[in-house]
């Protein structure tokens, strides 16, 4: 089944994380022309335009270390609702972000909709974090341990029952910063991680490969969540979290095109884009790169 229409929708957030800017991003992908890139590829596309979101008044509700919580939670809300309805409607959910936070929200969206979800999580980090391992307080650094249920509990309840994503049908890209409490998790539940390691030793082709094998056989739809700081940040300046050593535009864009091929896709989100820490828009001209892969495009 290939995709046949393309709801775009964008959640300018940046409370889940300490750098303002990153709310920016949806508005920095559309400048970088992803509706008339989309256009051409002969799917129908909408554009649901961005979700209202409410201003912070103070950074920490009392009783919590997380901070903006009841505000990331309300979008997160509202996001899960419309990502929902758009599946519901037939079409494919493409989300920008917005901090990576943002994950908790289409997830609880997409979880309705199947039995077995699988998540490529393409990250610099793995964001599986809780308030009890968090370095940080910050949400971004959270949603796919909120996904699986693990977390404060306005979070985890969003948008249905949990856990909204089974551990051994997630499988991480790019990693190259994990806490402590992160790196114990991934053992604990027996997560697939391909470390930046194992993408040098052998290859974005057979990490893929396998990546694809691994969640055709044991899923009913994947779910693509892209943080931009996966991608190095020579290639990717404009992301809060930046880490040496990343995946390159090459091997992304080989990667976007592989599960293009695969056909595996359900939904997906683009995320951490913030063009005030970029360079010249560089960040969302990348992503917009790569989803016109994930999508199909070819040169020739
Ligand atoms: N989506 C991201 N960029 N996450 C970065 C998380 C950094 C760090 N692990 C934290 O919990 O704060
Ligand atoms: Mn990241
Ligand atoms: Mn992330």
């Amino acid at each position: 089944m290939s995709i046949q229409k393309i709801s775009v929708i964008g959640l300018p957030m940046d409370l889940g994380q300490a750098r303002r800017g990153v709310d920016m991003g949806p508005s920095a992908i559309r400048c970088a022309g992803i509706i008339e890139r989309l256009e051409h590829l002969n799917i129908e596309v909408e554009d649901l335009g961005d979700i209202t979101v409410g201003r912070p008044e103070n950074a920490n509700d009392p009783g919590t270390n997380l901070k903006n919580l009841s505000l990331v939670a309300a979008s997160n809300s509202e996001l899960a609702a419309r990502v929902d309805e758009i599946i519901e409607s037939g079409s494919f959910p493409l989300v920008l972000g917005g901090d990576h936070s943002i994950a908790i929200g289409t997830l609880a969206g997409v979880a309705k909709h199947h039995d077995n979800v699988g998540v490529i999580w393409y990250d610099a980090h793995g964001d599986l974090n809780t308030e009890d391992t968090s370095p940080s307080g910050n949400i971004h650094g959270m949603p796919l341990a909120v996904s699986m249920g693990l977390g404060h509990p306005d979070l985890i309840h969003i948008h249905g029952s949990f856990p909204k994503v089974k551990p051994e049908n997630i499988v991480i890209i790019g990693a190259r910063s994990l806490d402590e409490g992160e790196k114990e998790l991934i053992r604990d539940k027996g997560i697939k991680v391909y470390t930046m390691h194992e993408i040098d030793r052998i290859g974005m082709t057979r990490v893929m490969e396998e990546c694809i094998e691994y969640l055709r056989e044991r899923t009913d739809g994947v779910h693509l969540s892209l943080d931009l700081d996966g991608v190095d940040p020579a290639d990717a300046p404009g992301v809060g979290t930046p880490v040496i050593g990343g995946i390159s535009y090459r091997e992304s864009h080989l990667a976007m095109e592989m599960l293009a091929e695969a056909d595996l896709i359900t939904s997906a989100e683009f995320v951490e884009v913030n063009p005030i820490l970029d360079e010249r828009n560089k960040t969302a001209i990348v992503a917009v790169a790569l989803m016109g892969s994930l999508f199909g495009e070819k040169l020739l």
